[in-house]
C-alpha cells in the first residue's frame, strides 16, 4: 500500500452544477464495484473508472467517501470492476445508492476469482484487482487499482452512460 496523497483546495468559478451538466455530455461505460474481506461485502455503481497504465496493468476507480461501501473498500484493500452489459441497467439502478447491500448482491449470480472480490457471472468484463495506491481530490478518493485477474465476455453488448440515461452499446456484427 502506497502512499495516500491530499489536494490543496482551489477556489473554482465553475459552479457545481453546471459542473454535474457538462460532465453528463461526457459517455462512460457503467461498472459494478465490487468488494469483499474483512471489512465485508459491498458493491456500487462507478462511470468514474478509466485505464491508467498496461505495466503493470492498473485502472482508477474514483469513490465518493461519503457512501455507506466507503468504509469496506477502505479495509479490504481489494475489488472488482465488473463492466456492466447492456441488460444490467436495473442492476446498476440497484447498485446506485439507497438499497441494502444484500439485497443488491441478491438480485444477480457471482462468483470469485483471485482476490476473493465478488465478480458477476455475465459482466463484459472483470477486473479482479489489489488497490495499490489512494489519492484523495475534494469528495472523493481514487483508487489506482493493479489487475491481478481478468474475465471476459466477447459477445455480449454495451451499457454507456450518457445525458444521465442508460444506452446500449452494440457490437459490430460481423458481415
Ligand atoms: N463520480 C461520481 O461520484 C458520480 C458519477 C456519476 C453519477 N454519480 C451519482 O449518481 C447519481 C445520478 O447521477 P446522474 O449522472 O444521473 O446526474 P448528476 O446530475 O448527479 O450527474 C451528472 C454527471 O456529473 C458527474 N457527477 C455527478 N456527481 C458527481 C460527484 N459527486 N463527483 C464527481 N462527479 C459527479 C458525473 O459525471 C455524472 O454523470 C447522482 O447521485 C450522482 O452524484 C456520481
Ligand atoms: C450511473 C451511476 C454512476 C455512478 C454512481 C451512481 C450511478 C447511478 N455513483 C453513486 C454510487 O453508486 C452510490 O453513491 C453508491 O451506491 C453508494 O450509495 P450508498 O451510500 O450505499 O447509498 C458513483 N459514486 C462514486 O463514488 N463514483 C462513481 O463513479 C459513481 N458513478
Amino acid at each position: 500500500m502506497a502512499e495516500t496523497l491530499t489536494a490543496k483546495p482551489t477556489a473554482s468559478t465553475v459552479e457545481k452544477q453546471a459542473f454535474r451538466d457538462a460532465m453528463a455530455h461526457l459517455g462512460s461505460a457503467v461498472n459494478i464495484i465490487t468488494t469483499d474481506g474483512p471489512g465485508g461485502r459491498a458493491g456500487f455503481t462507478a462511470s468514474a473508472v478509466c485505464s491508467v497504465t498496461d505495466s503493470p496493468p492498473t485502472l482508477l476507480v474514483c469513490l465518493n467517501r461519503s457512501a455507506s461501501v466507503y468504509p469496506a473498500f477502505t479495509e479490504n484493500q481489494v475489488l472488482c470492476v465488473n463492466t456492466l452489459a447492456d441488460c444490467h441497467e436495473s442492476l446498476s439502478n440497484l447498485f446506485g445508492g439507497k438499497t441494502p447491500m444484500e439485497q443488491r448482491f441478491d438480485a444477480a449470480e457471482w462468483s470469485s476469482l483471485s482476490t476473493g472480490s465478488p465478480i458477476l457471472s455475465d459482466a463484459l468484463v472483470s477486473f479482479d484487482c489489489k488497490i495499490t495506491q489512494v489519492t484523495q481530490i475534494g469528495t472523493h478518493d481514487i483508487l489506482f487499482c493493479e489487475a491481478v485477474a481478468i474475465t471476459r465476455n466477447d459477445e455480449r453488448h454495451g451499457l454507456v452512460y450518457f445525458d444521465r440515461r442508460y444506452h446500449p452499446l452494440m457490437r459490430q456484427s460481423a458481415c
